[in-house]
């Protein structure tokens, strides 16, 4: 479904992405993590024509991302808050995702109540901008928003991060339900344990170079923990 071919992102002098070959298949739930610095972001910007390569291509289903817009329609994502429009409240901006993707109310009524538990009453008629929610409510916010509109493919970057402990599990039920209907994820995180949990490949990425391309449920946990205990 994605195909990496030689990608390189350098800044100045600086090569801080160098992946020369890497394939995640539909239905995959791709797993990435490496320490500060990593990489993880550039490569997840990548893939979304947000950072253009120095050199090589990202391609989904054989199309280069830079050359092609119809990807866009079947790929969800959240990398950070910049990505929502903050001075919408959530009502307004879901019901402008509905328009731009085409659903009925219906739809969206039918999306959002998905996400009834994870919202935790926190999120809609509130009548309070993007802006106000605190972080984990306009993760929440992203995270239903990269969802709509049945993508097949959702990049996801630290969703963990600054959600309560309850949210977490949710979201981790969310992912398994989404990836049971097929739905691929990439999901950048530094929760090793919620990445071994639902992930089935993880690729550790260390000074923007493919470490490890772990496939094994049984033994990407240990080989995680080895790794970063050094
Ligand atoms: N616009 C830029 N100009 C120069 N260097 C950049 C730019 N964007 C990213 N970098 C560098 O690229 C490297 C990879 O950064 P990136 O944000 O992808 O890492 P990461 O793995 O997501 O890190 P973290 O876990 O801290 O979020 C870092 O050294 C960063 O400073």
């Amino acid at each position: 479904m994605i195909r990496i071919e030689n990608l390189i992102k350098q800044y100045k002098t600086a090569v801080v992405l160098n992946i020369s070959s890497l394939e995640i298949q539909q239905g995959e739930c791709f797993g990435l993590v490496g320490n500060n610095g990593a990489g993880k972001t550039t490569f997840f910007r990548m893939i979304l024509d947000l950072v253009r390569p120095t050199g090589g291509a990202v391609l989904y289903e054989g199309t280069n991302v830079c050359e092609n817009e119809d990807w866009k329609r079947e790929v969800g994502a959240f990398l950070d808050e910049h990505m929502l429009l903050g001075y919408l409240t959530p009502d307004e901006y879901f019901e402008t995702l509905r328009k731009v993707y085409g659903l009925s109310d219906a739809d969206l009524a039918n999306h959002l109540g998905k996400f009834t538990d994870f919202f935790n009453d926190e999120i809609l008629d509130k009548k309070k901008y993007i802006r106000d929610l605190s972080k984990g409510n306009i993760k929440k916010v992203g995270i239903a928003a990269a969802l709509i509109g049945q993508p097949k493919a959702v990049l996801l970057d630290e969703p963990f991060e600054n959600l309560d402990p309850t949210s977490q599990n949710r979201l981790k039920r969310l992912v398994l339900e989404e990836s049971q209907n097929g739905v691929t994820f990439l999901i950048s995180s530094h929760d090793l344990n919620h990445v071994t949990e639902i992930c089935d490949r993880i690729v550790l990425l260390e000074k923007g170079e493919v470490k490890k391309d772990l496939k094994d449920k049984l033994e990407m946990g240990q080989e995680l923990d080895t790794y970063f205990n050094h």
